[in-house]
């Protein structure tokens, strides 16, 4: 676990502090950062497939651009029949055929299958089960029911299918489909760079002596292919100021990760490069425990820069802290509570702040400290502990990628 530097349990840090390399940060409550970094707002819409769109958030309702029916056809296979019975058979109708000059005249019948278009003059149809055929014609009693689905009878045009801010599902995209709205509108996905930097870092093979694998990598993508976003592109990076610098300055997309070097050590550069660049901090500093050097920043140019701390467990920590809510936000995730569990077992807490401690399915407690991230794997979820948390109380829950 790192040492407590700066423990300064207020709300601060929000716009309008610039990032300069500074040993003392003010914490910001893991509520308030985690609220700071959901509350971003989305990204603008586009126009998508609707097919394509299962994932993302509708960022205008879908509206019904053709009636559903969009044409008059038969809810039963029998005959279409115009006037009074018995009826002549005149020809048949399929469904997808198109009976252009076909007219049902008065005591006539057209053999019908259900779902094809209803030919002009039918004002019914007869199931076969209510008929009787021979002899070229069809003998019957109409009942109280037409058996024909009028087009517009499920939904006229300009009906609201779904409304914005719904998550596209299959069933959405299907309804999307069927009222001919084939494409939808969706807040753009947030597309991710990642720069993993450490001189230490290495991405395959076996770590020699000083040397560590990188474990951010897959834990990044997870967490923010979950928020809806995407990783576009990932870069390893020396520990070397000149090239952070123009790797921030080159990376594409909407957010920059950047794994390490969030501290305040000799190889530490993110925060001055930062403040160099003329960003603005909206998180600098959560006061929990692990990952407190966490950290959101947005450049004059617009894009958010994620600072993870490097200790494994910690990076992970701040992953669900900022990175998981800011991306959801850019995606146009509607805002929701977390889920929330019964959790015991003892564990020291942290004053003024929160302790972010591995709980299993039945909310038992296991120790971790910043680095390890064995116990988080094995119980699958983090409880996040305030300072008067006692076993038996519930707390707010975080799923591990
Ligand atoms: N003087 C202070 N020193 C430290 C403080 C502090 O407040 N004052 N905080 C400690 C805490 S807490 C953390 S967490 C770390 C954060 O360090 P950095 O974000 O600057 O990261 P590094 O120093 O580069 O690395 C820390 C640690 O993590 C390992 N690491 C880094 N990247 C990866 C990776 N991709 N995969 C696996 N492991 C990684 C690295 O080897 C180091 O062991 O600072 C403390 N120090
Ligand atoms: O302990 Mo640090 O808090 O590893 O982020």
């Amino acid at each position: 676990m790192g040492e407590d530097l700066d423990v300064v349990p207020q709300r601060a840090g929000h716009g309008g502090d610039t990032p300069g390399r500074s040993t003392r940060r003010v914490q910001m409550p893991w509520s308030e950062a985690y609220a700071a970094a959901r509350d971003t707002g989305p990204l603008p819409g586009e126009a998508v497939a609707a097919a394509e769109a299962t994932g993302r958030v509708l960022a205008a309702p879908v509206c019904c651009a053709r009636p559903v029916p969009a044409f008059d056809n038969a809810a039963m296979d029998g005959f279409a029949v115009a006037g009074d019975g018995p009826w002549t058979i005149r020809g048949r109708v399929l469904a997808g055929a198109v009976p252009d000059g076909l007219t049902v005249l008065p005591g006539t019948a057209v053999e019908i299958a259900t779902g094809a278009l209803v030919p002009g003059g039918a004002s019914a149809v007869l199931p076969y089960e209510d008929c009787r055929v021979s002899d070229g014609r069809v003998e019957g009693v109409r009942g109280p029911r037409d058996h024909i689905r009028r087009a517009g009878d499920d939904l006229a045009v300009g009906a609201v299918v779904v409304p914005a801010g719904r998550t596209v599902t299959a069933t959405v995209a299907a309804a999307a489909v069927q009222a001919g709205a084939f494409t939808v509108v969706v807040h753009r996905q947030p597309a991710v760079t990642l720069l993993v930097t450490g001189d230490e870092v290495i991405t395959s093979g076996v770590p020699g002596p000083g040397q560590v694998r990188d474990t951010f990598t897959g834990l990044v993508t997870a967490v923010t292919a979950r928020a809806g976003g995407v990783v576009e592109s990932g870069r390893r990076l020396p520990d070397d100021p000149a090239a952070l610098r123009a790797a921030l300055e080159a990376a594409a997309g909407d957010v920059i990760v950047v794994s390490g070097s969030s501290s305040a050590g000799a190889a530490d550069h993110l925060h001055g490069l930062l403040g160099d660049a003329g960003a603005t901090w909206l998180v600098r500093g959560v006061a929990c425990r692990p990952g407190h050097p966490q950290a959101l920043a947005v450049l004059p140019d617009g894009r958010f820069v994620v600072s993870l701390p490097g200790n494994p467990y910690a990076g992970l920590v701040a992953a669900l802290t900022l990175l998981e809510p800011l991306l959801a936000g850019l995606a146009g995730r509607p805002p929701r509570p977390l889920p929330s569990a019964v959790v015991t077992g003892g564990v020291k807490l942290m004053p003024g702040g929160v302790r972010i401690v591995p709980v299993d399915q039945d909310g038992v407690l296991a120790g971790a400290g910043s680095v390890g991230l064995h116990a988080a794997a094995a119980a699958g979820a983090l409880a996040v502990l305030p300072p008067d948390w006692v076993s038996g109380a519930p707390a707010p829950v975080l799923a591990v990628p």
